[in-house]
């Protein structure tokens, strides 16, 4: 498959190194579209594709167009995409927030998938959400998936609507967790230990606990429930968590996060 994309960052690239390491995708048939001089010189230099720095009407001989640019970036992007795009060519968008009608408008061109990926991609540990236009047949739906399917895990949602929902629960969710390990390990240097032994304790700590989660035949309240002794030290930290709203606050992050989601389609 030959495959173009429009904004070569940390999520396209996360996307085209899954393609290639699976041999989907051939290096000499990955186009990549990188306005930034610099990330484009690092692109060219680590041979990740052809490497070209603006859309131009070569991008039109690919069969799927990765759309990878921040959101605000695209109405620049589909003002030039719509001069050189072709009719049978597929368009994979994964920007937040921007519906499949508005790709469709803007580019004046009907066979759009758009999916909601995170950053564990770049491991092939990724999840990602996609759903699709109508007017896309089953086997471009089909090539996709396998494109996604080997950045992680995927599932498909009849209700595009979901994916600002997606963008604020998986699409952020990585931040949340690097947000929750960087305030435990800062706690643990304030207890006094050194910074490579607070990230030790804290990192082995998630690790297990996320095995905990998929394998014990427990759910999570009993699993908090079997951490937490009776007048001991974990439910005097949960207490303070209740009294802080801890899990009411992340909650709102979330919502925040939809909310933003919907407010980038406008
Ligand atoms: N990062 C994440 O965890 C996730 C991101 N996404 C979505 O992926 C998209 C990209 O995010 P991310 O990879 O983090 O962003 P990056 O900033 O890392 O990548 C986008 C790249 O596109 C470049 N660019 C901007 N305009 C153009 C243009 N006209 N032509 C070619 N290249 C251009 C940018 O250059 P410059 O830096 O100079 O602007 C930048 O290098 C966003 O829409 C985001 O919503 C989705 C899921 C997860
Ligand atoms: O923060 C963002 O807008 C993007 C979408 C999901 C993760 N990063």
């Amino acid at each position: 498959m030959k495959v173009a994309i429009v904004g070569a960052g940390n999520m396209g690239m996360a996307f085209a190194k899954s393609f290639i390491q699976y041999d989907l995708v051939k290096k000499e048939n990955l186009f990549l579209i990188e306005k930034n001089a610099a990330r484009a010189e690092a692109l060219q230099s680590e041979k990740a594709g052809v490497v070209v720095d603006t859309i131009s009407p070569k991008v039109g001989e690919y069969d799927l167009i990765i759309l990878s640019v921040k959101p605000q970036d695209y109405p620049t992007v589909s003002e030039e995409l719509k001069k050189v795009i072709q009719p049978n060519q597929i368009i994979l968008s994964i920007m937040a927030g921007i519906s499949i009608d508005k790709i469709q408008e803007s580019l004046n061109h009907r066979i759009i998938v758009r999916a909601m990926p995170n950053t564990p991609a770049l491991l092939g540990m990724g999840m990602t959400a996609f759903a699709a236009s109508g007017d896309i047949t089953l086997s471009q739906l089909k090539k996709v998936e396998n494109l996604i399917n080997s950045t992680g895990r995927a599932v498909f949602l009849e209700e595009e609507s979901l994916l600002d929902a997606v963008t604020a629960l998986s699409g952020s969710g990585p931040a949340y967790f690097f947000y929750l390990v960087k305030a435990m390990i800062e706690a643990g240097k304030e207890m006094g230990f050194e910074d490579s032994m607070a990230a030790l304790l804290v990192k082995q700590t998630m690790l297990g606990s996320f095995h905990l989660i998929n394998n014990a035949e427990k759910s999570l309240d009993e699993l908090i429930k079997a951490v937490a002794s009776k007048g001991g030290t974990t439910e005097a930290a949960l207490k303070r968590f209740e009294e802080g709203l801890l899990a009411q606050n992340l909650k709102e992050g979330i919502f925040a996060a939809q909310k933003r989601a919907t407010e980038l389609s406008k």
